[in-house]
């Protein structure tokens, strides 16, 4: 098999799913099985609250008012709803980060997943969203969304390999991967961001790390790489691998104290699928931080 290369003119095809790149590796072809085959309740049951689904983690307090009592009929309802609006508001802070982006923007999603991210973005700056999934099925379903919302001329989901796509050189005002950047080597994925945005536009990512401080990653990192299929990279992979690449951070946020709360709620849910206690303990035993990394391309 030979993989096709989406900077060239293959990749005028690439929006309509009917056209399936082959994957440039076999791991990415794994990946796109992987993402094509999900359909887990608690990211299903959580995108049906308002039609964004997410494939991401919440950050935030509990609003325990909100829930009410565990004993009520509706308290499963409500702590969906809750699941839900810590992932939406982790959605909201990497867009606070994007800096200044009008409607005449275009906007650059690595690893867009169900589009919940592109749709808000489109929806709180009115401009362009392109997304890139390995995965056929996700670039359907976020494009159904559009077409849904009606914002299918703004909103867009390719079937294409976030490190080798078709988007013109230093046009994008600003891009990220929330929660996709594990799948990847991090100078390749940094060498076509840089290439894509234009230069004094922003770079965010939100991402698991593992600490440096810790030495090596933990059994909690290696847990949570195998239940996924990821490859999570090092907080300082992540500085040196964009130093390389003309992105300057601008902030560096550890987020790890307040996606906790997130998890902790998760733990008690129904929907729970068993990756819940790698992700506690490592975030309390100091080995994993969940980071956003804001970055000016230079
Ligand atoms: C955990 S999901 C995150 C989805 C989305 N960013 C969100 O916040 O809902 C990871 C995504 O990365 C995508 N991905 C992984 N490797 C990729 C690659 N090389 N090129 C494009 N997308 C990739 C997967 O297809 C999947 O959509
Ligand atoms: C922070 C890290 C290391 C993330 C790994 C990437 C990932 C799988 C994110 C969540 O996806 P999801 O929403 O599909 O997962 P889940 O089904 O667990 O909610
Ligand atoms: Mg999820």
């Amino acid at each position: 098999m030979t993989s096709i290369d989406l900077t060239t003119a293959d990749a005028i095809s690439a929006g309509n799913s009917l056209f399936i790149p082959t994957p440039a590796t076999p791991y990415q072809g794994d990946i796109a099985r992987y993402w094509d085959h999900e359909a887990r309740p608690v990211n299903l049951r959580l995108g049906d609250v308002d039609g964004l689904y997410h494939h991401h983690y919440g950050i935030g307090e509990v609003d325990h008012a909100a829930l009410g009592d565990t004993e009520d009929s509706a308290y499963e309802k409500k702590l969906i709803a809750e699941l839900h609006r810590l992932e939406s508001a982790q959605a909201e802070l990497l867009l606070d980060h994007l800096g200044a982006i009008g409607p005449d923007d275009t906007l650059v999603d690595a690893g867009c997943g169900r589009g919940g991210s592109m749709v808000m973005a489109h929806q709180r700056f009115g401009c362009k969203v392109e997304g890139v999934t390995l995965s056929a099925k996700q670039a359907d379903f976020a494009n159904q969304r559009a077409r849904e919302l009606g914002i299918d001329d703004h909103v867009r989901a390719r079937v294409c390999n976030m490190l080798s796509t078709p988007f013109e050189t230093g046009r994008a005002a600003a891009s990220w991967n929330n929660e996709s950047s594990m799948y990847v080597d991090l100078h390749d994925l940094f060498a076509e961001h840089s290439r894509v945005l234009a230069v004094g536009g922003r770079y965010v990512t939100i991402t698991g790390c593992w600490n440096p401080r810790y030495g090596q990653p933990s059994k909690w990192v290696s847990q949570i790489n195998a239940h996924f299929e990821c490859n999570i990279h090092s907080r300082r992979e992540y500085l040196r691998a964009m130093a390389d690449n003309r992105l300057v951070p601008q902030a560096v946020v550890d987020l790890t104290p307040a996606t906790l709360p997130y998890w902790e709620l998760r733990a008690t849910s129904s929907l729970v699928t068993g990756i819940e206690e790698a992700f506690i303990n490592s975030y309390r035993d100091g080995s994993f931080q969940y980071l956003l990394i804001a970055a000016d391309r230079v």
